[in-house]
């Protein structure tokens, strides 16, 4: 049976992000090493691993930043990097991309201006950014007196301006206390529910699997899994994430070590 777009009511939405083969090669060193994958749109997907396994350069890869990339990546059903994707992708990295001599307000209504916001809109629109990270009530401080936490929330405020179908987070949670961690993650949620945005959040704190709806676990360049947190506890027969990860560090290890002899 269709439904009215001919699209059976079953089918699973289309993915946000789809990798068939992805390579990368950084400095002569294969960084991603023949990754596939989707990210099924409207989640909020952790991309999870120990540090320097590829994580940024995937971002990167993602929202079009990453030289020499070969393989197919597609996002939102365009090749990562065109031009169309531009105001659909947000994208934060790791270190903060705002204006430290202007307040958080001055930034965002700079970056307003800059993404073509209507001058009309712009007030509301920053407000309301504002808002969802929860820094009303520093809008006006300057953003180099504000601390680390408060410094990635204008960054994470700037890339929300645009209202992306695709927000991109590297690290956003790294150095932050255990209460705004839970408000962020909540956050992240509304911003998937309410605007039936996509989200790729990386992390190398396991701890922070049990937040994401679908996990990609990576290990060297690698794909170790693509699931669920509860689905990778089952299929490994272990009550946690980290455990998960281990086991499956594990088979992985096993396999090369099988293909060297
Ligand atoms: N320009 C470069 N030339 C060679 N190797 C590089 C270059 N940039 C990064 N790498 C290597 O690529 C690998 C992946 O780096 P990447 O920054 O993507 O890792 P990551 O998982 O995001 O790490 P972290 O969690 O520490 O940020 C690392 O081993 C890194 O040393």
């Amino acid at each position: 049976m269709m439904n009215n777009s001919g699209v059976p009511p079953s089918a699973p939405p289309p993915a946000a992000v789809q990798a068939r083969d992805l390579r990368v090669v950084r400095g002569g060193r294969t960084v991603l090493d023949g990754l596939a994958f989707d990210v099924p749109a409207g989640t909020v997907t952790g991309l999870l691993g120990p540090s320097g396994c590829g994580k940024s350069t995937l971002m990167r890869a993602i929202v079009g930043t990453q030289a020499k990339v070969a393989g197919r990546l597609d996002v939102l059903g365009a090749p990562a990097g065109s031009a169309a994707l531009r105001s659909r992708v947000g994208y934060v990295t790791q270190s903060p991309s705002v204006y430290l001599d202007l307040t958080a307000r001055q930034n965002l209504d700079y970056f307003a201006a800059v993404l073509g916001i209507p001058r009309r809109d712009r007030a509301g629109t920053v407000d309301r950014a504002l808002a969802d990270v929860d820094l009303t009530s520093h809008a006006d401080a300057l953003t180099g007196n504000l601390s680390g936490g408060q410094l990635s929330r204008v960054s994470l405020a700037v890339a929300l301006l645009g209202t992306p179908d695709l927000l991109v987070l590297d690290e956003p949670t790294v150095g932050l206390d255990p209460v705004l961690r839970r408000d962020l993650w909540d956050l992240f949620h509304r911003i998937a529910r309410e605007r039936g945005a996509t989200l790729l959040i990386s992390s190398h704190v396991m701890d922070e699997a049990d937040r994401c709806s679908r996990l990609l676990l990576m290990r060297a360049g690698r794909l170790l899994a693509d699931d669920t947190p509860d689905a990778l506890r089952a299929r490994t027969a272990t009550t946690s994430v980290e455990d998960a990860f281990l086991h499956l560090v594990d088979d992985a290890r096993a396999q090369e070590e099988a293909a060297r002899t």
